[in-house]
């Protein structure tokens, strides 16, 4: 069983056809990299896996998901692990919990709005195991990350996958924690 499906998907967006005749599959355990230059539909990809976009044509068959981007998703007024509990699910990594997983243990007191780019994109990946999804969809994860938090981007991946989740992620460096099947998108 595919936790994620798309059969001959195209995207419309921006007043252009970003791609056509898309089609892959995820099974559990499965991680795909999507590469290419900038514009080319990484992100938009990611937004129809979310089923935050309708595509243009084909059809995408998704299990749950939780998307990581740029926006952290976090009320920027409330403390940082009280943020989190607003996505949390019972069977999965509590706030705290995925807090230290990234290495922001120290600052769950600290309102998100005080969050620096790169704690911003750590908290992101607290928030997707909060969550609690099968199907993890990371839109440059790494972006910003110090060393120590490459390494715990690694492990989280790796423990996701072995779980039994799947992962389609965009990124324009090489992503750790995985053998990554790769897609890439061209002009
Ligand atoms: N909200 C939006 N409304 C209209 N067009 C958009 C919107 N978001 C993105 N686009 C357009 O869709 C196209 C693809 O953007 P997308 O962000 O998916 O590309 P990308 O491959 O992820 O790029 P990058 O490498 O820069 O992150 C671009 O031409 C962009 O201008």
């Amino acid at each position: 069983m595919s936790l994620l499906v798309l059969e001959d998907v195209a995207c419309w967006r921006g007043g252009r056809l970003l791609f056509e005749s898309l089609s892959l599959a995820l099974a559990p355990g499965e991680a795909m990299l999507v590469t290419g230059p900038n514009g080319t539909g990484k992100s938009s990809l990611l937004r129809l896996a979310a089923g935050l976009l309708r595509p243009l044509a084909g059809r995408v068959t998704a299990a749950p998901g939780a998307l990581a981007d740029e926006r952290p998703a976090l009320d920027p007024e409330l403390a940082l692990e009280r943020s989190l509990a607003f996505w949390a699910v019972p069977s999965a990594p509590t706030p705290a919990q995925a807090l230290d997983a990234v290495g922001l243990g120290g600052i769950a007191e600290v309102p998100v709005r005080f969050l620096s780019t790169g704690q911003l994109r750590r908290a992101a990946l607290a928030r997707v195991q909060v969550v609690g999804a099968p199907l993890w969809l990371l839109d440059e994860p790494a972006n910003g990350l110090d060393t120590a938090s490459v390494e715990r981007l690694s492990g989280l991946i790796a423990g996701h996958l072995s779980g039994g989740g799947a992962i389609l992620a965009a990124s324009h460096q090489p992503l750790p924690g995985a053998d990554w099947r790769t897609l890439e998108l061209r002009p």
